[in-house]
């Protein structure tokens, strides 16, 4: 096989519930992922070695120059992952366009690693053994990130544990996003540890949280205004701690009509839902004006996961 290119796309975290630290550090959540139309491309040719390129979308502001290059790319590190699986050498040159924000709370660096699950496993298919399954990358993607097997599903769905037991959920229809992309990264475990600080220093335990019954509601009527009331994300008040200007932000997307904002995952790009694709495009617009993002971006979802095009 001479080369599979592969596209991915970039979620947005509908409710992001995070309950208690557990033995191994990580924190137990309910985590309710949905895929939306921004995507990252990989592309997976043979090669001598492991090679690795990275290069920013036609018209995209991602700040490439903060994605690794070396074995810790988290699609190196997939593509390495299999080859082991498989008994082979990783011999392949990766290239990743990238339209994802790096650090922005929209799992780039996770869809560029399920995105290399598929691509490798597609590329080292043969008949002498047996292929990898499904079942076999979603395994294999839960190893490398809590995000990651949620980018090889997409649509919709119900993360637990860490994030990566994954339940499908039930929606109707399609949802119109815009994305407002700030101007350097937070870091996930920062933000983490931020939430834990703030919940000590207010004498809270952690709460153990559960699905939010008015958001499954809301996805399985298509209702974009009940939705966009439902959206909640327990990591939102640790990302404006460390990132005041996320309230501005924030704020400039509800006075523009919104009808629901709020910070993607750990952040920093704030997420705003709108009811159609006009209304979106309006928003869109005078985001733009308002001046309170590095890129403004449109997308809808949910739209699926890693697929080989
Ligand atoms: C917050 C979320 C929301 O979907 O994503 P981002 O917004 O960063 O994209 C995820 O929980 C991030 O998932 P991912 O980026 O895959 O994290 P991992 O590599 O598994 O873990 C990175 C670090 O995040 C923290 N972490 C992650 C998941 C979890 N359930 N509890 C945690 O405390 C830990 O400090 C861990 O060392
Ligand atoms: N393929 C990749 N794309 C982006 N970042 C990557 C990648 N591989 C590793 N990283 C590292 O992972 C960090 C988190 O990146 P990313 O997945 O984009 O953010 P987030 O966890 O906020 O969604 C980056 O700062 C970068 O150092």
């Amino acid at each position: 096989m001479s080369a599979v290119r592969v596209r991915v796309p970039a979620k947005v975290n509908l409710q992001l519930g995070v309950g208690p630290i557990r033995e191994d550090g990580y924190h137990d959540l309910v985590n309710v992922f949905h895929a939306v139309s921004l995507f990252d491309e990989l592309t997976a040719e043979p090669a001598d070695g492991l090679e690795l390129a990275v290069e920013a979308a036609p018209y995209s502001r991602v700040a490439i120059g903060r994605v690794p290059t070396d074995a810790r790319n988290l699609a190196a590190r997939a593509a390495v992952l299999v080859a082991s699986r498989l008994g082979v050498e990783p011999r392949v040159r990766l290239r990743i366009r990238k339209a994802i924000p790096v650090a922005g709370g929209m799992a780039g660096g996770s869809a560029d690693a399920a995105a290399a699950l598929v691509a490798c496993a597609r590329l080292w298919d043969d008949r002498e053994r047996p292929a990898l399954a499904r079942d076999d990358l979603m395994e294999m993607g839960a190893e490398l990130g809590s995000d990651v097997p949620f980018a090889l599903l997409g649509g919709t769905a119900i993360g637990v544990g860490r994030g990566e037991r994954l339940t499908p959920a039930l929606t109707r229809g399609t949802f119109h996003w815009v994305f407002a992309a700030a101007d350097g990264g937070l870091s996930t475990p920062a933000v983490y540890a931020e939430c834990d600080r703030l919940r000590d220093a207010a004498g809270e335990s952690a709460p153990r949280p559960s699905v939010a019954e008015d958001l499954m509601t809301a996805l399985a009527t298509g209702d974009a205004k009940a939705l966009g009331a439902a959206l909640a994300n327990d990591l939102q008040p640790a990302a404006l701690e460390l990132r005041p200007s996320l309230a501005r932000t924030l704020n400039a997307g509800r006075d523009l009509g919104a009808i629901g904002a709020l910070v993607s995952g750990s952040g920093p790009t704030c997420a705003f839902l709108a009811e159609t694709d006009e209304d979106a495009a309006d928003l869109a617009v005078a985001l733009d004006g308002a001046g309170v993002a590095e890129q403004i971006v449109r997308a809808q979802g949910p739209v699926p996961g890693a697929t080989v095009l």
